[in-house]
Protein backbone atom coordinates (compact mmCIF):
# COMPACT_ATOMS: atom_id res chain seq x y z
CA UNK A 1 0.00 0.00 0.00
CA UNK A 2 1.17 3.37 -0.85
CA UNK A 3 1.58 6.24 2.03
CA UNK A 4 1.63 9.61 2.76
CA UNK A 5 3.94 10.93 4.84
CA UNK A 6 2.82 13.59 7.74
CA UNK A 7 5.56 14.80 10.10
CA UNK A 8 3.07 17.16 11.78
CA UNK A 9 2.54 17.02 15.35
CA UNK A 10 -0.52 19.62 15.54
CA UNK A 11 -4.14 18.58 15.69
CA UNK A 12 -6.00 20.60 14.16
CA UNK A 13 -3.48 20.16 10.60
CA UNK A 14 -3.92 16.82 10.89
CA UNK A 15 -7.71 16.51 11.40
CA UNK A 16 -7.99 18.67 8.49
CA UNK A 17 -5.34 16.48 6.22
CA UNK A 18 -7.47 13.75 6.77
CA UNK A 19 -10.89 15.46 5.94
CA UNK A 20 -9.02 17.31 2.79
CA UNK A 21 -7.73 13.30 1.96
CA UNK A 22 -10.93 11.77 1.55
CA UNK A 23 -12.12 14.79 -0.11
CA UNK A 24 -9.29 15.49 -2.84
CA UNK A 25 -6.87 12.81 -3.01
CA UNK A 26 -8.84 10.38 -4.52
CA UNK A 27 -6.77 7.73 -5.00
CA UNK A 28 -7.02 4.50 -7.15
CA UNK A 29 -6.45 1.89 -4.57
CA UNK A 30 -5.80 1.83 -1.08
CA UNK A 31 -3.62 4.52 0.60
CA UNK A 32 -2.62 5.03 4.34
CA UNK A 33 -0.61 7.81 6.64
CA UNK A 34 0.64 6.68 9.94
CA UNK A 35 0.80 9.97 12.38
CA UNK A 36 0.93 11.61 15.35
CA UNK A 37 -0.46 14.36 17.59
CA UNK A 38 1.31 16.27 20.57
CA UNK A 39 -1.21 16.44 23.74
CA UNK A 40 -4.98 16.86 22.02
CA UNK A 41 -8.61 15.49 22.55
CA UNK A 42 -10.04 15.00 19.36
CA UNK A 43 -13.25 15.00 20.20
CA UNK A 44 -16.15 13.47 17.76
CA UNK A 45 -18.47 15.33 15.55
CA UNK A 46 -21.50 15.18 17.15
CA UNK A 47 -20.08 15.48 20.98
CA UNK A 48 -20.88 18.55 23.23
CA UNK A 49 -17.19 19.34 23.73
CA UNK A 50 -17.46 21.23 27.01
CA UNK A 51 -19.08 17.45 28.21
CA UNK A 52 -15.95 15.15 27.14
CA UNK A 53 -12.92 17.55 27.93
CA UNK A 54 -12.23 18.79 31.14
CA UNK A 55 -11.20 22.94 30.54
CA UNK A 56 -8.71 23.03 33.75
CA UNK A 57 -6.76 20.03 32.53
CA UNK A 58 -7.08 21.39 28.92
CA UNK A 59 -5.36 24.65 30.26
CA UNK A 60 -3.19 23.01 32.60
CA UNK A 61 -1.25 20.39 30.61
CA UNK A 62 -1.60 23.31 27.07
CA UNK A 63 -3.91 20.39 25.33
CA UNK A 64 -5.59 21.15 22.13
CA UNK A 65 -8.83 20.39 21.45
CA UNK A 66 -10.19 19.31 18.14
CA UNK A 67 -13.39 17.81 16.21
CA UNK A 68 -13.43 15.83 14.05
CA UNK A 69 -15.48 14.73 11.08
CA UNK A 70 -16.53 11.55 11.98
CA UNK A 71 -18.37 10.26 14.73
CA UNK A 72 -17.77 8.39 18.41
CA UNK A 73 -15.94 9.61 21.25
CA UNK A 74 -13.63 11.43 22.46
CA UNK A 75 -10.02 10.43 22.68
CA UNK A 76 -6.66 11.54 24.46
CA UNK A 77 -3.46 11.86 21.96
CA UNK A 78 -0.29 12.26 23.09
CA UNK A 79 3.59 11.80 21.24
CA UNK A 80 2.98 7.98 23.19
CA UNK A 81 0.10 7.62 20.26
CA UNK A 82 0.41 6.67 16.95
CA UNK A 83 -2.53 7.45 14.67
CA UNK A 84 -3.01 6.03 11.61
CA UNK A 85 -5.52 6.71 8.41
CA UNK A 86 -6.48 4.69 5.39
CA UNK A 87 -8.18 5.76 2.42
CA UNK A 88 -10.32 3.78 0.20
CA UNK A 89 -11.76 3.12 -2.43
CA UNK A 90 -15.64 1.80 -1.93
CA UNK A 91 -18.18 1.14 -4.60
CA UNK A 92 -20.84 -0.03 -2.19
CA UNK A 93 -20.51 1.84 1.25
CA UNK A 94 -23.60 -0.45 2.84
CA UNK A 95 -21.40 -3.37 2.50
CA UNK A 96 -18.26 -1.61 4.52
CA UNK A 97 -17.09 -3.73 7.37
CA UNK A 98 -15.06 -1.74 9.94
CA UNK A 99 -13.10 -5.20 10.79
CA UNK A 100 -12.12 -5.67 6.59
CA UNK A 101 -10.34 -2.04 7.02
CA UNK A 102 -7.99 -2.51 9.90
CA UNK A 103 -7.24 -6.27 9.14
CA UNK A 104 -4.06 -4.99 8.07
CA UNK A 105 -3.06 -2.80 10.88
CA UNK A 106 -3.59 -6.46 13.02
CA UNK A 107 -1.97 -8.70 11.16
CA UNK A 108 1.08 -5.72 10.81
CA UNK A 109 0.65 -6.27 14.87
CA UNK A 110 0.54 -9.23 14.92
CA UNK A 111 3.89 -9.76 12.80
CA UNK A 112 5.58 -7.76 15.63
CA UNK A 113 4.39 -9.50 18.40
CA UNK A 114 1.47 -7.68 20.11
CA UNK A 115 -1.46 -10.00 20.13
CA UNK A 116 -4.47 -7.47 19.54
CA UNK A 117 -7.77 -8.77 18.88
CA UNK A 118 -10.81 -6.95 16.97
CA UNK A 119 -13.94 -6.68 19.24
CA UNK A 120 -17.42 -6.19 19.15
CA UNK A 121 -16.72 -2.45 19.30
CA UNK A 122 -14.79 -0.42 17.23
CA UNK A 123 -12.21 -1.02 19.20
CA UNK A 124 -9.02 -3.00 18.84
CA UNK A 125 -8.06 -4.79 22.67
CA UNK A 126 -4.77 -6.57 24.43
CA UNK A 127 -5.30 -8.60 27.11
CA UNK A 128 -8.97 -7.23 27.21
CA UNK A 129 -7.75 -3.60 27.42
CA UNK A 130 -8.65 -1.27 24.96
CA UNK A 131 -5.77 0.31 22.84
CA UNK A 132 -7.01 1.49 19.47
CA UNK A 133 -10.28 3.70 18.99
CA UNK A 134 -11.59 4.02 15.70
CA UNK A 135 -14.09 5.85 13.16
CA UNK A 136 -15.04 6.29 9.82
CA UNK A 137 -16.84 8.25 7.21
CA UNK A 138 -18.10 7.80 3.49
CA UNK A 139 -17.99 10.29 0.79
CA UNK A 140 -18.50 10.47 -2.17
CA UNK A 141 -17.07 6.93 -3.37
CA UNK A 142 -14.25 6.85 -0.82
CA UNK A 143 -13.51 5.92 2.95
CA UNK A 144 -11.57 7.06 5.48
CA UNK A 145 -11.26 5.16 8.75
CA UNK A 146 -8.98 6.33 11.40
CA UNK A 147 -7.66 4.91 14.45
CA UNK A 148 -5.52 5.43 17.32
CA UNK A 149 -3.08 3.14 18.62
CA UNK A 150 -1.81 3.50 22.16
CA UNK A 151 1.48 2.63 22.44
CA UNK A 152 2.52 4.39 25.62
CA UNK A 153 0.16 7.15 26.59
CA UNK A 154 0.45 9.19 29.89
CA UNK A 155 -3.36 7.40 30.77
CA UNK A 156 -3.35 9.80 34.28
CA UNK A 157 -3.23 12.72 32.09
CA UNK A 158 -5.40 10.97 29.57
CA UNK A 159 -8.00 10.17 32.63
CA UNK A 160 -8.23 13.43 34.28
CA UNK A 161 -8.61 15.92 30.54
CA UNK A 162 -11.50 13.67 29.50
CA UNK A 163 -13.10 13.77 33.55
CA UNK A 164 -16.07 16.28 33.61
CA UNK A 165 -19.04 15.79 36.02
CA UNK A 166 -21.26 14.47 33.54
CA UNK A 167 -24.62 14.82 35.71
CA UNK A 168 -24.01 18.67 35.11
CA UNK A 169 -24.87 18.28 31.17
CA UNK A 170 -28.36 17.39 29.79
CA UNK A 171 -27.64 17.05 26.29
CA UNK A 172 -28.87 15.25 23.12
CA UNK A 173 -25.12 14.72 22.15
CA UNK A 174 -23.34 11.68 21.74
CA UNK A 175 -21.59 10.17 24.77
CA UNK A 176 -18.11 8.95 24.74
CA UNK A 177 -17.94 4.94 25.83
CA UNK A 178 -15.19 4.91 28.91
CA UNK A 179 -12.92 2.15 28.84
CA UNK A 180 -9.98 0.18 30.45
CA UNK A 181 -7.10 0.91 28.36
CA UNK A 182 -3.91 -0.84 27.95
CA UNK A 183 -0.30 -0.12 26.21
CA UNK A 184 1.31 -2.05 23.50
CA UNK A 185 4.84 -1.23 24.53
CA UNK A 186 4.57 -4.01 27.37
CA UNK A 187 4.64 -6.31 24.33
CA UNK A 188 7.19 -4.28 22.62
CA UNK A 189 9.37 -3.35 25.73
CA UNK A 190 12.54 -2.56 23.43
CA UNK A 191 11.05 -0.91 20.70
CA UNK A 192 10.47 2.89 20.31
CA UNK A 193 7.62 4.40 19.18
CA UNK A 194 9.04 5.91 16.15
CA UNK A 195 10.48 2.16 15.45
CA UNK A 196 7.48 1.18 16.16
CA UNK A 197 5.64 3.49 13.59
CA UNK A 198 8.75 2.32 11.41
CA UNK A 199 7.70 -0.94 11.93
CA UNK A 200 4.29 -0.68 11.07
CA UNK A 201 5.04 1.56 7.78
CA UNK A 202 7.55 -1.29 6.30
CA UNK A 203 5.00 -3.57 6.64
CA UNK A 204 1.92 -1.83 5.47
CA UNK A 205 4.15 -0.71 2.28
CA UNK A 206 4.92 -4.11 1.49
CA UNK A 207 8.80 -3.57 2.97
CA UNK A 208 8.76 -0.06 2.15
CA UNK A 209 8.57 -1.57 -1.94
CA UNK A 210 5.71 0.80 -2.31
CA UNK A 211 6.24 4.45 -2.58
CA UNK A 212 5.11 7.26 0.07
CA UNK A 213 2.96 10.01 -1.54
CA UNK A 214 4.93 13.54 -1.43
CA UNK A 215 1.60 16.03 -1.40
CA UNK A 216 2.67 19.25 -3.40
CA UNK A 217 3.24 22.61 -1.92
CA UNK A 218 -0.41 23.20 -3.21
CA UNK A 219 -1.91 20.34 -1.71
CA UNK A 220 -0.19 21.25 1.77
CA UNK A 221 -1.35 25.35 1.32
CA UNK A 222 -4.75 23.79 1.33
CA UNK A 223 -4.49 21.57 4.30
CA UNK A 224 -3.43 24.87 5.90
CA UNK A 225 -5.68 26.87 4.81
CA UNK A 226 -8.91 23.76 6.16
CA UNK A 227 -6.94 24.28 9.15
CA UNK A 228 -7.15 28.01 9.61
CA UNK A 229 -10.81 28.34 8.27
CA UNK A 230 -12.34 25.18 10.35
CA UNK A 231 -10.38 23.17 12.40
CA UNK A 232 -8.27 26.05 14.92
CA UNK A 233 -11.77 27.90 15.40
CA UNK A 234 -13.83 28.42 17.97
CA UNK A 235 -16.61 28.15 16.25
CA UNK A 236 -15.76 24.49 14.74
CA UNK A 237 -14.16 23.02 17.85
CA UNK A 238 -16.62 24.68 20.41
CA UNK A 239 -19.52 26.43 18.42
CA UNK A 240 -20.57 22.83 16.75
CA UNK A 241 -21.30 21.60 20.21
CA UNK A 242 -25.22 20.17 20.01
CA UNK A 243 -26.98 22.55 22.50
CA UNK A 244 -27.05 21.33 26.20
CA UNK A 245 -28.37 22.32 29.54
CA UNK A 246 -26.06 22.48 32.58
CA UNK A 247 -26.64 22.60 36.01
CA UNK A 248 -24.62 22.76 39.07
CA UNK A 249 -24.98 23.58 42.20
CA UNK A 250 -22.16 24.45 45.18
CA UNK A 251 -22.17 24.89 49.12
CA UNK A 252 -19.31 27.81 49.29
CA UNK A 253 -18.76 29.40 52.67
CA UNK A 254 -20.31 32.69 52.02
CA UNK A 255 -23.46 30.64 50.50
CA UNK A 256 -25.19 28.38 48.36
CA UNK A 257 -25.15 28.97 44.70
CA UNK A 258 -27.19 27.25 41.92
CA UNK A 259 -26.49 27.81 38.17
CA UNK A 260 -28.77 26.82 35.42
CA UNK A 261 -27.62 27.47 31.59
CA UNK A 262 -28.68 27.08 28.11
CA UNK A 263 -26.12 26.66 25.68
CA UNK A 264 -26.93 26.72 21.95
CA UNK A 265 -23.90 26.87 19.37
CA UNK A 266 -21.67 27.35 22.70
CA UNK A 267 -23.22 30.39 23.56
CA UNK A 268 -25.22 31.61 26.47
CA UNK A 269 -29.23 31.62 25.54
CA UNK A 270 -30.10 31.71 29.40
CA UNK A 271 -28.97 31.94 32.54
CA UNK A 272 -29.75 32.31 35.92
CA UNK A 273 -28.09 32.50 39.34
CA UNK A 274 -30.18 31.20 42.64
CA UNK A 275 -29.36 29.60 46.07
CA UNK A 276 -28.93 31.33 48.70
CA UNK A 277 -25.97 34.48 49.25
CA UNK A 278 -26.26 37.81 49.97
CA UNK A 279 -25.57 39.92 46.86
CA UNK A 280 -25.18 43.66 47.34
CA UNK A 281 -26.63 44.31 43.37
CA UNK A 282 -29.49 42.10 42.50
CA UNK A 283 -28.15 38.94 40.52
CA UNK A 284 -31.04 39.57 37.42
CA UNK A 285 -28.85 42.87 36.76
CA UNK A 286 -25.86 40.42 35.58
CA UNK A 287 -28.19 37.78 33.87
CA UNK A 288 -28.73 39.88 30.84
CA UNK A 289 -25.13 40.91 30.45
CA UNK A 290 -24.02 36.82 29.92
CA UNK A 291 -26.12 36.23 27.09
CA UNK A 292 -24.71 35.67 23.59
CA UNK A 293 -21.49 35.20 25.27
CA UNK A 294 -19.55 31.74 24.82
CA UNK A 295 -19.74 29.65 27.66
CA UNK A 296 -15.98 30.40 28.65
CA UNK A 297 -14.11 30.98 31.61
CA UNK A 298 -12.53 33.58 30.23
CA UNK A 299 -14.71 35.66 28.62
CA UNK A 300 -17.37 35.11 31.79
CA UNK A 301 -14.50 36.07 34.27
CA UNK A 302 -13.89 39.23 32.17
CA UNK A 303 -17.61 40.09 32.78
CA UNK A 304 -16.79 39.26 36.60
CA UNK A 305 -14.47 41.54 36.63
CA UNK A 306 -16.20 44.06 35.15
CA UNK A 307 -18.64 43.93 37.68
CA UNK A 308 -16.49 43.36 40.85
CA UNK A 309 -17.41 46.82 42.36
CA UNK A 310 -21.41 45.27 42.24
CA UNK A 311 -21.00 42.79 44.27
CA UNK A 312 -23.63 40.51 42.61
CA UNK A 313 -22.55 36.87 44.88
CA UNK A 314 -22.18 38.97 48.36
CA UNK A 315 -19.66 36.97 49.98
CA UNK A 316 -18.85 33.96 47.05
CA UNK A 317 -16.09 35.26 45.23
CA UNK A 318 -15.65 34.99 41.14
CA UNK A 319 -13.11 32.57 41.54
CA UNK A 320 -16.26 29.91 43.62
CA UNK A 321 -18.75 31.31 40.77
CA UNK A 322 -16.31 30.43 38.12
CA UNK A 323 -15.78 26.88 39.25
CA UNK A 324 -18.75 26.00 38.99
CA UNK A 325 -18.90 26.96 35.48
CA UNK A 326 -15.35 25.32 35.05
CA UNK A 327 -14.18 22.34 37.16
N1 LIG B 1 -5.81 7.37 22.25
C1 LIG B 1 -6.75 6.51 22.65
N2 LIG B 1 -6.85 5.30 22.05
C2 LIG B 1 -7.80 4.41 22.42
N3 LIG B 1 -8.69 4.62 23.41
C3 LIG B 1 -8.62 5.81 24.04
C4 LIG B 1 -7.66 6.80 23.71
N4 LIG B 1 -7.85 7.87 24.51
C5 LIG B 1 -8.88 7.55 25.30
N5 LIG B 1 -9.36 6.31 25.04
C6 LIG B 1 -10.46 5.57 25.67
O1 LIG B 1 -11.55 5.50 24.74
C7 LIG B 1 -12.73 6.10 25.30
C8 LIG B 1 -13.61 6.71 24.20
O2 LIG B 1 -14.07 5.67 23.38
P1 LIG B 1 -15.20 5.89 22.27
O3 LIG B 1 -15.51 4.54 21.74
O4 LIG B 1 -16.32 6.71 22.83
O5 LIG B 1 -14.50 6.78 21.14
C9 LIG B 1 -13.47 6.36 20.33
O6 LIG B 1 -12.80 5.38 20.57
C10 LIG B 1 -13.23 7.25 19.12
C11 LIG B 1 -12.03 6.87 18.30
C12 LIG B 1 -11.62 7.98 17.33
C13 LIG B 1 -10.32 7.69 16.64
C14 LIG B 1 -9.81 8.83 15.78
C15 LIG B 1 -8.58 8.43 15.03
C16 LIG B 1 -7.72 9.58 14.62
S1 LIG B 1 -8.27 11.07 15.27
S2 LIG B 1 -9.39 10.28 16.69
C17 LIG B 1 -12.18 7.09 26.29
O7 LIG B 1 -13.14 7.45 27.27
C18 LIG B 1 -11.02 6.30 26.89
O8 LIG B 1 -11.48 5.31 27.79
Amino acid sequence: MRYVVNKNLDAPFNIAMDEWLLTHLKPEAPVFALWQNRNAVIVGKHQNTYEEVNEAVVKEKDIQVVRRVTGGGAVYHDQGNLNFTFIIPVAHPQDVDWKKFVQPIVTALHKLGIPVEITGRNDLVLDGKKISGNAQRYQDGYLMHHGTLMFDVDVETMVRVLNVSDEKFISKAVKSVRSRVGSIKQYAPHLTIAQFQQALTDELSENGQDQPIQLTQSQLAEIKTLEKEKFSTWEWNYGESPEFNYHAHEKFAGGILDIKAEIEKGLIKQIYFGGDFLGVEDIERLMPQLIGVPFEETTIRAILSENQDKHYFGTISNEEVLSLIHE
